[in-house]
């Protein structure tokens, strides 16, 4: 496991947990590492780091994650010699497909010949190393935290060996430096586990071009073959796993919009001029924003994206790409320009509408993050003051707004995720801790506010939930206008 380049100062280099900078000790030779104690100093001297600091020293800056997990292998297998060791020789290491790229291959060879320079290796390894980032290229893991922000490059050579699906039956957790592999369904003994590789709530011919392109093969799993949508996939995964999200969502509601959006997309297929140009134009529109410097400028773009998306809001298909990364980017702009309450508007909008159907389980691990986020904004929004609450979502009804117990409605929420947790991220994980933590909080206020929450009366509590998500589009419409120098959201 390599930190990030990127990510150096808020990762402990050894335990792999983003900290505050300041709560990380820098190694005081290469001031590069940094730990979150003493144990982690020392357990990383002794695996790796006693060899890589003297490298670091004498370099200029951090050399790119790749090369130092190379030379990392190379320090800790030194005597070997110019074969790799038997797991990481048996996978795929694609160098003939590799080799067709000549501009990426060279660049391949010339970070090969840094990471045996660097680690002293002898010269006749190059063409070794260079195998070994071919199989890194195909077999390494993105380590990622709870957000999916990447920490690091994971290589597991027996992890590796997991196949690809777009409906995977199984995903691979990260928890600092622990790395499990866990089911999302029952799987019979004798079947085969498959994980995804990328973004599988991506159109087809997307996420078959990104595996083509990354790994080198065509996916021929069934939601590929039959080009099934999200809401047809969802049906095929069969009904949410019976637990206490029932009372967050309304399965029979859930199923019948499938089921009835399932005629309306063959109906949108024949009118494919007007929903490709829509997705096209929209899609352009996404990757102007993501250049775009200023956030009311991403804003800007991101709204238009939305208005281009009408025919897909016309037929209620918010499933369907790249509906759901629209509303995505929308709220992580609202969260970057602290507008926390829309922000959460568009969430629960996100939740409700895209999220049940990509991601059918609901114990996939990206659908009870999802449900901590909405926990953290519903935490917050009970912070506010009512007026500037009202004001903040003026298009949602002010009755509406008074009438939400947010901060019950986030310990019914945490109370479901600590039923969902220990199968979507595992007990005794970062991420179980941090909702229990949420838990004890969340209690001590109910507590002061001498309130007792009923599980039963939870689906009123998400009635109201519900009801606040549909102001999603309002809240994105709303303009920020600049006023005497003063910021304000207007209808
Ligand atoms: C991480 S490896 C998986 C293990 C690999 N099958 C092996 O035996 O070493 C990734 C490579 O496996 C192959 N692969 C993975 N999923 C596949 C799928 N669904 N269909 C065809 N090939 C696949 C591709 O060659 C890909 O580059």
């Amino acid at each position: 496991m390599v930190v990030e380049k990127d990510v150096l100062d808020s990762v402990c280099s050894y335990c792999l947990l983003d900290k505050e900078p300041s709560e990380l000790k820098r190694c005081v030779a290469c001031k590069v590492a940094r730990y979150c104690s003493l144990v982690c100093q020392k357990a990383d001297w002794k695996l790796i780091h006693k060899s890589e600091c003297p490298i670091l020293c004498k370099l200029p800056g951090v050399p790119p994650t790749p090369t130092r997990a190379l030379y990392q292998y190379l320090l800790r297998y030194p005597k070997a010699g110019n074969e790799l060791d038997a797991w990481s020789a048996g996978l795929e290491h694609h160098v003939t497909d590799l080799k067709k790229d000549t501009k990426r291959w060279d660049e391949m060879v010339l970070q090969s010949r840094a990471a045996v320079d660097f680690s002293k290796s002898a010269p006749s390894k190059v063409e070794m190393v260079t195998r070994l980032l071919g199989i890194m290229a195909t077999n390494a893991f993105r380590a990622t935290l709870p957000d999916d922000s990447p920490i690091g490059l994971c290589f597991e050579p027996a992890l590796a060996l997991v196949n690809h699906s777009c409906s995977p039956n199984a995903f691979v957790m990260f928890d600092g430096r622990k790395v499990s592999l866990r089911a999302l369904e029952h799987i019979e003994k004798g079947d085969e586990v498959f994980i995804s590789y990328i973004d599988s709530t991506q159109g087809r011919e997307i996420r078959r071009k990104e595996l083509q392109q990354r790994y080198f093969f065509q996916c021929n799993c069934e939601k590929c073959t039959q080009d099934y949508s999200p809401y047809q996939a969802f049906q095929r995964a069969g009904l949410i796993n019976p637990s206490k999200i029932d009372a967050l969502l309304d399965r029979q509601a859930l199923d019948d919009h499938a089921t009835t959006r399932i005629p309306t997309m063959r109906q949108m297929s024949e009118d494919i001029e007007g929903f490709d140009r829509a997705s096209c134009k929209a899609s352009l529109l996404l990757d102007c924003s993501r250049g775009a410097e200023l956030q009311d400028e991403r804003l800007k773009l991101l709204r238009e994206a939305h208005v281009e998306l009408t025919p897909f809001r016309t037929h209620e298909v918010f499933a369907v790409p790249p509906y759901p990364t629209i509303l995505d980017e929308i709220y992580l702009t609202f969260v970057d320009n602290e507008r926390l309450a829309a922000a959460l508007v568009v969430l629960l909008f996100i939740f409700f509408n895209c999220d049940v159907y990509n991601w059918p389980k609901s114990t996939h691990p990206a659908r009870v993050t999802r449900l901590f986020t909405i926990v953290r904004l519903l935490k917050y929004v009970a912070s506010l003051e009512p007026t500037v609450l009202v004001e903040s979502l003026a298009p949602v009804p002010k009755e509406l707004l008074s009438r939400l117990d947010y901060i019950s409605t986030a310990h019914v929420l945490i109370t479901i995720m600590l039923e969902l947790g220990p199968l979507s991220h595992g007990e005794g994980t970062t991420f179980m801790a941090q909702i229990r933590e949420e838990m004890v909080d969340v209690e001590e206020v109910q507590r002061l506010r001498g309130v007792n929450v009923d599980m039963l009366k939870a689906g009123g509590t998400f009635n109201d939930l519900r009801s606040l998500s549909k102001y999603a589009f309002d809240v994105i419409e709303m303009q920020k206008v600049q006023k005497n120098g003063h910021t304000a959201d207007i209808a």
